[in-house]
């Protein structure tokens, strides 16, 4: 393993508050400052965030580092030519970042607040990435916002939309939270990692701290100061991250994008339960905790968690790469469903006994699965189900049909599943707005791709064949 080198800064001001949720506390006994590691030969195990070198490449040939980096674009290059105080009036200071500060400014123009981080160059190629990375994925609605970067000889100033609301970190310390309210946001969040993959960047440091609180509740992905861009199918070696939510192949090897899935587990277990999943009293504990431990579904800590919530922090905290949960799984499984997607129909608001109940079903419903397809599960749960339920919840037949998306089945099944349930009558009408068929075949589809060699027999297990009757039965029947 390669030598680390760990690069310390001064504890933000309400880095103390909450240590047991952030990245700052619970290894550093010995020194309370925040530790983030970076370790990586971009040589060796990272693409070059950079573009080649094209004619197309509006930067002039003899601005040598620029050059060789290429990464600012074209509106950037106006930038350049002006001073950041002509356009906008600098104001006080609302966080620190490794290379610089953060703070409020107003455009002279409009009016209207921004956040301005000023990285100090140091001739680091690690701040031109960051730079060029913003760039390459500003215009997302949970990225934070680029606006505009100006240069100067020491620094880049990058002007960014205002997160009014803070840090994540901060909302954290004021409690758990709710399942409603962390479906929401790791939904948001899992669909923001999802979209950087897809863009080519691996984040490498999802924790509270660079997640950001507009006034609306939206989330926004912020500091991009340890991502780097990674063709498909490379992998990437050295460490880099923050200690607590580090996945494991990071310290023991190469690793790839999913290392932001173990990220965002780690972050959903802090919201729920309020504490951090790995923890120990050094450096070497903590790794050592996320290289080993155990997590308890079944311990005190855990009773008001819902056994949805558990299995997706299971499988986002699974260490074997191959069966983690990718962002596509994730935005379908059904705790993420039943709290978000029919948020207006399962949830309407009135009764929270009828949405707990659904919340009692949809257990039940998981842990059938579970039971069936055992092989793909990392827990399992004690089943806290009724058989009475009612047949007349939209939320509930959403609820099911994501619960089923689960179950392991090979193409013949899954035709004649998909025959079964084409049959029926009054099946149409299920679902407003979305025909269940196309719903469940899509997920039987994407079960059909995601699971390798196991299928179970859906016409013979007769708990799946009673969800069909649910997800079969006409509203109010
Ligand atoms: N767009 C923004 N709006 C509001 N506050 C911001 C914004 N960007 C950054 N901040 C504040 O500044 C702090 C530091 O910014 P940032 O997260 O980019 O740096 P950092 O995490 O300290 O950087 P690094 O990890 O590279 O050292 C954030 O934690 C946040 O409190």
């Amino acid at each position: 393993m390669e030598s680390l080198r760990r690069k310390r800064k001064g504890v933000k001001a309400s880095a103390a508050i909450g240590s047991h949720l952030s990245d700052n506390g619970d290894h550093g006994r010995k020194s309370k400052k925040k530790c983030k590691l970076e370790s990586c030969d971009d040589k060796r195990g990272i693409l070059m965030t950079a573009p080649p070198s094209t004619s197309s490449s509006p930067l002039s040939p003899n601005r040598g580092h620029k050059r060789k980096l290429g990464c600012i674009d074209s509106s950037t290059q106006i930038r350049r030519k002006k001073k950041i105080e002509n356009e906008y009036v600098l104001g006080a200071s609302i966080g620190q970042g490794k290379f610089g500060s953060v703070r409020l400014c107003r455009s002279k123009v409009t009016g209207k607040e921004f956040a301005v981080k000023s990285l100090k160059k140091n001739g680091e190629e690690s701040v031109h990435r960051e730079v060029e990375i913003m760039q390459h994925l500003s215009g997302h609605p949970n990225v934070v916002m680029l606006r505009s970067v100006f240069e100067d000889s020491e620094n880049f100033h990058l002007v960014m939309e205002l997160c009014k609301e803070g840090r994540l970190l901060d909302k954290m310390k004021e409690g758990r939270f709710s399942e409603q309210r962390a479906a929401c946001l790791v939904k948001d969040l899992v669909g923001v990692i999802k979209y950087c993959h897809e863009m080519g960047v691996v984040h490498r440091d999802i924790k509270p701290e660079n997640i950001l609180m507009m006034a609306d509740g939206a989330i926004k992905l912020a500091d991009f100061g340890l991502a780097v861009r990674l063709a498909s199918g490379q992998k990437l070696s050295g460490i880099a991250g923050s200690p607590a939510y580090v996945a494991p192949e990071v310290l023991t090897g190469h690793y790839s994008e999913k290392v932001d899935i173990w990220g965002a587990g780690v972050l959903l277990h802090a919201l729920l339960v309020g504490v951090l999943p790995f923890q120990g009293d050094s450096l070497e504990a903590v790794f050592e905790a996320i290289k080993t431990v155990e997590l308890d579904f079944h311990s005190g800590l855990w009773e008001p968690i819902s056994d949805l919530a558990r299995d997706l922090i299971g499988r986002m905290l699974t260490r074997d790469v191959s069966k983690r949960i990718t962002p596509d799984e994730i935005l379908r499984h059904p705790w993420i469903l039943l709290y978000t997607e029919s948020k207006s129909k399962a949830l309407p608001s009135k009764s929270k006994t009828r949405s707990s109940a659904i919340v009692q079903r949809l257990n039940f419903a998981a842990l059938s699965i579970t039971k069936s397809s055992s092989s793909s599960s990392s827990s399992s749960f004690g089943s806290s189900g009724d058989k009475s339920e009612e047949q007349d919840e939209y939320g509930f037949v959403d609820a099911l049909a994501a619960a089923i998306s689960r179950v392991q089945i090979s193409e013949p099944k899954r035709s004649r599943l998909c025959l079964q349930l084409t049959g029926t009558a009054g099946m149409a009408h299920l679902h407003e707005g979305q025909p269940l068929y196309s719903f469940l075949t899509q997920n039987l589809t994407w079960c059909k791709a995601s699971i390798s060699d196991e299928s179970i027999d859906i016409s013979s297990n007769k708990r799946c064949r009673w969800w069909l009757i649910i997800l079969v039965a006409p509203k109010g029947s």
